[in-house]
């Protein structure tokens, strides 16, 4: 379990949290979902020790490693596919083959094993985001923080890059922080949302999803009741 207990985060006189609690689940997808602004990233910061909180307790860290995922897929230009994800492989295994096994099996798991010779200017925006997916997934991180991944891709290409996601997702057993402000995205990968809304931010609401990840479908009529909900928590809030 990830702990953060009674967190106060200030920027200046903008009191993003005060008093936040959230646990979080080892092995599972939490979702945090939110309008913009609302402190979404800062947690994440806050979590992975890019920022700093003012008061309040973060426990279940430790010393774990992470890895992380953001909007844009933020690959190197100069590498090709299989370079860049063996690029941060290298720190971590001094084995050429061990890193070539690693790699082609996560690229063969976003479905870009025949493209690890192109470079990035080479790719589709969901070829990028799934390479980064990869990379991400090849890193022997137990925890992997998600920052709107999906949001700057088109509804094919997003449905496409969170298939590949939920598989690789599926074959590891990473504790994954996903924050998004869309509820469909949510619905389709989240084995725990929250609702995070107000200033300073608090959980104003929060589910479990007991439909197994693999088995859902993007428009699907047994999550429409909980899209409903969704919409009707955040348009209240
Ligand atoms: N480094 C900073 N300095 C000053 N204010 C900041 C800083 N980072 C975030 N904030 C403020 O804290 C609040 C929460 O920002 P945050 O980026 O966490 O929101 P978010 O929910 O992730 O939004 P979005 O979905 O637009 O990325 C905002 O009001 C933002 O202006």
């Amino acid at each position: 379990m990830i702990s953060i207990s009674n967190l106060t985060k200030k920027f200046h006189n903008k009191t993003v949290f005060d008093n936040f609690s959230i646990d979080i689940e080892e092995n599972k997808i939490s979702c945090i979902l939110g309008a913009s602004g609302i402190g979404k990233s800062t947690l994440i910061k806050l979590l992975s020790g890019l920022d700093r909180h003012d008061s309040g307790e973060i426990e279940g860290m430790g010393n774990k490693e992470f890895s992380y995922i953001f909007q844009e897929p933020r690959l190197l230009p100069w590498l090709n596919v299989y370079d860049n994800v063996d690029f941060i492989l290298k720190a971590v295994y001094s084995d050429k083959d061990e890193r070539k096994r690693i790699i082609l099996e996560n690229l063969k798991l976003v479905d870009l094993e025949s493209s690890a010779n192109l470079f990035p200017d080479e790719l589709s925006g969901g070829m990028m985001q799934r390479l980064s997916i990869a990379r991400a997934f090849s890193y022997p991180a137990k925890i992997l923080f998600m920052d709107e991944p999906f949001s700057g891709l088109d509804i094919k290409l997003k449905m496409s890059v969170m298939d590949s996601f939920r598989k690789i997702w599926a074959q590891s057993s990473k504790t994954v922080v996903f924050i998004t402000h869309d509820i469909d995205e949510a619905v389709f990968l989240a084995d725990k949302i929250y609702v995070l809304a107000d200033s300073p931010a608090r959980i104003v609401y929060e589910k479990d999803i007991k439909i197994n990840i693999m088995k859902r479908s993007f428009n699907d009529d047994t999550t429409a009741p909980l899209k409903k909900e969704l919409l009707k928590v955040i348009s209240d809030n």
